[in-house]
Formats: C-alpha cells, sequence, structure tokens
C-alpha cells in the first residue's frame, strides 16, 4: 500500500514537563508555511492549553479522534484525550506522569497498525522519570520493538537510525553503558543490524545500492591489533560476511575520520559500535534538523533528535525544527512504503 495522504500522523506528547508540549503548539502555528502533514496529539488538552497560555501562544486546542483529524486540523490543534492523566509542572519531571507518557506512545501505536493514522511521531521522553515508575525498557527505541511483537510481528528488531541532511547514522549498541556495550557487541550484531539498515535504505529511503561505512571500536580501528583485538575479532568479520552476502560495506574504519565532509562522500550510512559514536557525530554536524528514526519494524516512527530539554521548559525559546523535520520524514516514509501490518 502506498500514498498514505488520508490518514494523519499521530504524534505522542512525551514528557510533559519538557519542551514537547510547545513544540507542538509552535509547529501547529507554522503548518501552512512548511505545508506540514496533518497531525494530531495523544496528550492532554487542557495541559496543551495551558502551555500555550503560559507561553501567550494563540493555539486552540480541540478535542479530536483519528478520524476527525484531518477536518479539524486546519482550525486547532486536535488532542485526543489520554486516559491517564499528566501535570502541568514545566521543568518538574515526576513519575507521577509516567503512565499517561507510556500510554500516549502505545496509544500511537495501535492507531498506526490499526490504518487511523500513517505513522508515529513521538516528542522526547525523559527515561528516569518512567524507569522510577517501573518502565521496563531503555527508551522508545527497544519498548516499539516490543509493542511491534505484541501486535503480531515475526522478532521485530527495532534499530535506531538519527537521520540528518549530512548524516545518517546508526549505533549497534543502543543504550548501554560503554562497559556493557562493548561486552555485548559482536559479529551476529553488526551483521543483523547492517541486513536491517541495508534493507530499509533501499525499501523505505529510496537508495538503489546503500554503502555502509563500518567504524571500528577501538582507537584507528586497533592499530592492527595493538590497540584492542575486536575490530579485528569482531568488526572485519562481520564486514566480510557483510560483503559476501553482496552487501556494500567497508571498514572497520578509525572513526575520528570517518565523518569529515570528503570521508562521508564515500557512504550513506555510518554503522557505529556505541551510541556515542553514532550520535556525536549527526547531532553536531546538524542538531537543528536531524531526526530519529527507528527501523525494523512495520510501522513508521520517527522523533526529534533532541531529549527533554528540562534547562528550557515553558521559556518560550525552544526550537521546532527537528519535530518538524521528523513530522515530514514520518510522512515522506509513509507515502513511499506500506505501514500497515498483516496481524
Ligand atoms: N527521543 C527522545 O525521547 C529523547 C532523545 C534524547 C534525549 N532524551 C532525554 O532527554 C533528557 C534530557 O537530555 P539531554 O539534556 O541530554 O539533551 P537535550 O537534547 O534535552 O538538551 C541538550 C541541550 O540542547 C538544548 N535543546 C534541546 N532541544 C532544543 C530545542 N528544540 N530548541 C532549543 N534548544 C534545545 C537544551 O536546552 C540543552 O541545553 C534525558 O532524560 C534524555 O534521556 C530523550
Ligand atoms: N538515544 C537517543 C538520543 O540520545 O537521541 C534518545 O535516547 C532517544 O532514544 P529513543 O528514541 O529510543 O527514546
Amino acid at each position: 500500500m502506498s500514498g498514505e495522504l488520508n490518514r494523519p500522523l499521530a504524534v505522542s506528547i512525551g514528557e510533559p514537563a519538557g519542551i514537547g508540549p510547545e513544540l507542538l503548539l509552535k509547529a501547529w502555528t507554522m503548518r501552512e508555511e512548511c505545508a506540514l502533514p496533518p497531525f494530531y496529539v495523544l496528550g492532554d488538552k487542557s495541559l496543551l492549553e495551558a502551555r500555550a497560555k503560559r507561553l501567550g501562544l494563540d493555539v486552540p486546542v480541540v478535542a479530536s479522534g483519528p478520524l476527525e483529524a484531518i477536518r479539524d486540523f486546519s482550525n486547532a490543534l486536535p488532542a485526543v484525550s489520554l486516559e491517564n492523566v499528566m501535570s502541568d509542572a514545566p521543568g518538574q519531571p515526576s513519575a507521577d506522569n509516567a503512565a499517561a507518557v507510556i500510554e500516549a506512545i502505545t496509544r500511537g501505536v495501535e492507531d498506526v497498525v490499526a490504518g487511523r493514522a500513517s505513522a508515529l511521531v513521538t516528542c522526547p521522553i525523559a527515561k528516569k522519570p518512567l524507569y522510577e515508575a517501573g518502565f521496563e525498557f531503555p527508551g522508545h527505541t527497544e519498548y516499539l520493538g516490543h509493542l511491534a511483537e505484541q501486535h503480531g510481528a515475526s522478532a521485530p528488531r527495532a534499530v535506531m537510525m538519527l537521520a540528518g541532511p549530512q548524516l545518517k547514522s546508526v549505533p549497534i549498541t543502543v543504550h548501554q553503558s560503554l562497559r556493557d556495550a562493548i561486552a555485548a557487541l559482536t559479529q551476529k550484531e553488526i551483521v543483523e543490524v547492517s541486513r536491517i539498515v541495508h534493507r530499509e535504505m533501499r525499501e523505505r529511503f529510496g537508495v538503489a545500492q546503500p554503502r555502509l561505512a563500518i567504524a571500528g571500536l577501538n582507537p584507528h580501528a586497533g592499530e592492527g591489533g595493538t590497540m584492542g583485538l575486536e575490530d579485528e575479532e569482531i568488526v572485519r568479520p562481520a564486514v566480510e560476511a557483510l560483503r559476501a552476502e553482496g552487501i556494500d560495506a567497508i571498514g572497520p574504519l578509525p572513526s575520528d575520520t570517518m565523518f569529515h565532509a570528503r570521508a562521508r562522500e564515500n557512504y550513506d550510512v555510518a554503522l557505529c559500535m556505541y551510541h556515542d559514536q553514532a550520535l556525536i557525530p549527526v547531532k553536531t554536524l546538524a542538531f537543528d534538523e536531524t531526526v530519529n528514526v527507528t527501523l525494523g519494524l512495520p510501522f513508521i516512527r520517527t522523533s526529534p533528535d533532541h531529549g527533554t530539554a528540562f534547562d528550557i521548559a515553558a521559556k518560550g525559546i525552544a526550537l521546532p525544527d527537528s519535530l518538524i523535520a521528523a513530522m515530514k520524514l514520518a510522512h515522506q516514509l509513509a507515502r513511499n512504503t506500506s505501514t500497515r501490518m498483516s496481524v
């Protein structure tokens, strides 16, 4: 199925104490100049109204539903209410909001899987208050993998990609301490994630022959085994296995020199061994335009690349650019590919 133009985007409100509500209000005011697809917010209408009032933003919010959102969107910000409540306390995250924060994500996936929405866009969550409330997943990415499985997908593998205008970058290990990430790194992991990235670069991003650049783990990619053995024992065999399958992969590349402009001309996506190796270059190159995309799932999810920014919550200075880029990319990917699961 293609051409998801007759469905809105579902957007989860994220952490209410952060900048998510402000960004949603601002994005709605910019809907025409940015040619945004219609979207609705899974989140509390009164909280959005209270945030608009605090910020002096003239944004009418209307109680809506996925099926009414396209009709409502031109005149007001459509909000689909949650069963759980959230409090309006900018800069003060609380585990008391966790049930509502999680419900928004869960309901968004339900809407996309049922075909009521074309794709899911998530506003940032703060992990710590969710963990305090018993949330068992490190972040959205892992939780979305779990939800896909609950909805019938067979062994889904959620892969994080940060997609910016100059760089696409994927961490093989994600929300782990550096010590745990190194211990978890295997040839199998690198190969499995790379296969998903290769497939989705073709199917979702329309790159006919994706070129993958695989980063080394250690300084100088191990300097021939003198600065750590992982590059020769884990990364290089993974690259060779990928090449044997016909995937255009190079590496292990020294990660200090693979992200400069000329080096980036040689590949379409970088695969990195740990979270910050992947995310530092892409966020540094384009913090305001980069989008977090989840690959490997039978539905599309995007998110801004930044977090909850408690330091500027409700101050009126948060930039909606990355959220807007996330909405546009979700819409584009939904038009390119089927997002409905057969369950
Ligand atoms: N997609 C997500 O859910 C997601 C992504 C990243 C971080 N987080 C979470 O966010 C929380 C805070 O993380 P952090 O402080 O490392 O990163 P952050 O991105 O929230 O903030 C880093 C800096 O960038 C600024 N900033 C962020 N977004 C901005 C925007 N739209 N406009 C202007 N300035 C902006 C902040 O004010 C801060 O100075 C953590 O709990 C983290 O887990 C969530
Ligand atoms: N690792 C992400 C980042 O630093 O930008 C962030 O934690 C969001 O991850 P999820 O999309 O899995 O919540």
